[in-house]
């Protein structure tokens, strides 16, 4: 991973945080951390995803904290680097809603080209579902 980790300063955390909340990410409280629950149709499901978030993560070099059992999939990010929440765990959040939504929509008659036209990046998320204010990471989920 490119730089040091550096905590997220208060303009950081009021320009990202918002997005990561609407799709269901909160912090925890009492530690500088984020936390989302995810659920799934059954186990397979569950860990197809988790196994697409693990590559990533280890190219990244930078890790989920997470649980498993059965078809959930509960998930902690913070850099433990700097001590707290840095763009890292953005970065790896962002990814793993990308993950998900393209992981679920292909198990739906709701293919993601149904969708409406995508984020002019490249990440291929509906308009307003991408929160990376740069892009650091540039994998098609299709070569995973
Ligand atoms: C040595 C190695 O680069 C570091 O330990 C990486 C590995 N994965 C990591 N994952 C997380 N979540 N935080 C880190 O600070 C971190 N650091």
């Amino acid at each position: 991973m490119a730089g040091k980790a550096h905590r997220l300063s208060t303009e950081e955390r009021e320009q990202l945080l918002p997005n990561l909340r609407a799709v269901g990410w909160n912090e925890v409280e009492g530690r500088d951390a984020i936390f989302k629950e995810f659920h799934f149709k059954d186990f397979n499901r569950a860990f197809g995803f988790m196994t697409r978030v693990a590559l990533q993560a280890e190219k990244l070099d930078h890790h989920p904290e997470w649980f498993n059992v059965y078809n959930k999939v509960h998930i902690t990010l913070s850099t433990h680097d700097c001590g707290g929440l840095s763009e890292r765990d953005i970065n790896l959040a962002s990814f793993i809603e990308q993950v998900h939504v393209l992981q679920e929509s292909s198990y739906t008659s709701k293919s993601v080209q149904s969708l409406p036209p995508s984020c002019p990046c490249c990440c291929s998320l509906p308009p307003g579902m991408c929160f990376l204010p740069k892009i650091r990471f540039v994998t098609p989920l299709a070569s995973l």
